[in-house]
């Protein structure tokens, strides 16, 4: 029997390579929902490739062109739009796997949905376990939805605990390549420009997270992610600098070992290891050859120069919706840089401001983490007006 894939956010780094993975293993899965934002181009030709029976797009002005576009095709294919869209993408029936690949908060809601559809999640939206986290996780146990994790470093520890019990681990430690400014000091990183802070050394990835990993924030985000997806405390778990990006984390255990999970810096490998997950398949990408590598250099992150790795630990360990202003303020942050209107600098500064202003919620509802979501955006795009 295939496995049956909704993607949401067909369209982005993880969806296409989502895709390229069904596309070599069309024995194994079938795609039937995708839900894209505005890249009519992209969808249409993944649209014309997989014949999903239902895909979602940002709004109706764009459900209606797709319509138009498509309008060849013989086989019914449902058109929605808006979050209305992406919750029924992310809620059809025939779905077995849930590819959760949009960007941002937008990711919430349809995970929760998804999740209490019962759906398997192959989560790759990192910043829903960092809104929601405590939420979420309930919720797929309440569900019995089984969350894969897609992002590099959670896959990796995911399968370095394949058969351990979390009881016996000592740390999670977790690798970073120190993005795009890595060996920089603030003073260097006065006036850098979008091209060079989406410039990463190893990875090609969507712009935001981009900039997430020259913020040192993805590193950040992703202790959040780690510390719900495992239920390790942030004591447990350690940021190291790893240039090569060759081994994704690993995981220290009481009696002293540490298992690691290596290989080339290649999303398709930790994306096809969630679909196929607990099977493994083969994969034809390239292979890692240590002797080509050579060497693998270690050394601490800069917590000085690089701020948001530390804001995240506070923010993480203060709990409640801290997490959810910070993420919020980043997005927005990092929005404006991609827009050229703030400089590299100020996206820390106003994350920081955002957190000062804000007084936490600790167990919020989910109508308090979108309020407060919302709080935190328009105080930063009405100058706290
Ligand atoms: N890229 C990577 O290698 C990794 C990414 N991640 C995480 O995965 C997630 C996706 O990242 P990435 O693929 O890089 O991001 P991209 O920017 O490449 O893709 C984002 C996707 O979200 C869609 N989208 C954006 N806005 C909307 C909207 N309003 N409605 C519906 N869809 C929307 C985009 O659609 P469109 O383009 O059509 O507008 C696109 O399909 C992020 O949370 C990231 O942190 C984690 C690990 C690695
Ligand atoms: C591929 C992936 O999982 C990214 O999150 C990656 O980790 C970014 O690299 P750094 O944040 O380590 O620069
Ligand atoms: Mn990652």
């Amino acid at each position: 029997m295939k496995k049956k894939i909704a993607i949401i956010g067909s369209t982005g780094s993880i969806g296409t390579q989502t895709i390229d993975i069904v596309r070599e293993h069309i024995e194994h899965f079938e795609v039937v929902g995708l839900a894209a934002g505005t890249n009519l181009e992209i969808l249409e030709a993944q649209i014309r490739e997989v014949k999903p029976r239902i895909v979602s797009v940002a709004n109706i002005q764009l459900a209606k062109e797709l319509k138009e576009r498509i309008k060849d095709i013989q086989q019914p294919i449902e058109i929605v739009y808006g979050i209305d869209g992406l919750n029924a993408v992310a809620t059809i029936d025939e779905a077995d796997v849930v590819v959760t690949a949009v960007v941002g908060i937008m990711g919430l809601l349809p995970t929760i949905n998804a999740i209490k559809k019962g759906k398997k999640i192959a989560l790759a939206n990192k910043e829903t376990l960092v809104a929601a986290g405590s939420l979420v996780m309930n919720l797929a146990k309440q569900y019995q939805a089984e969350i894969i994790p897609v992002d590099s470093e959670h896959s990796a520890i995911f399968q370095c605990l394949q058969g351990e019990s979390v009881k016996s681990v000592e740390s999670i430690i977790l690798t970073a390549s120190g993005g795009s400014f890595r060996g920089k000091k603030k003073e260097e990183l006065k006036g850098v420009t979008v091209t060079q802070a989406l410039n990463h050394p190893n990875w090609s990835m969507g712009a935001k997270i981009t900039i997430d990993s020259a913020t040192l924030m993805n590193k950040g985000l992703e202790v959040i992610e780690a510390h719900w997806l495992f239920g390790i405390p942030y004591d447990k778990i350690k940021v190291v600098v790893h240039p090569e990006s060759i081994i994704h984390s690993m995981v220290e255990f009481e009696d002293t070992s540490i298992i690691a999970q290596l290989g080339l810096p290649n999303m398709r490998i930790p994306i096809q290891y969630a679909l196929a997950y607990p099977k493994r398949i083969i994969n034809r990408q390239p292979k890692l050859d240590l002797t080509k590598i050579s060497k693998l250099n270690f050394e601490n992150p800069d917590i000085e120069t690089f701020q948001c790795l530390q804001i995240a630990y506070e923010a993480g360990r203060i709990g409640g919706t801290a997490p959810v202003v910070m993420n919020a303020a980043n997005e927005v942050a990092v929005q404006l840089f991609l827009q050229e209107r703030i400089e590299f600098l100020e996206i820390e500064h106003i994350i920081k401001e955002m957190l000062s202003r804000h007084s936490v919620i600790q167990h919020p509802s989910l109508e308090q983490i979108i309020d407060v979501d919302d709080w935190t955006r328009k105080q930063i795009l009405t100058g706290g007006e």
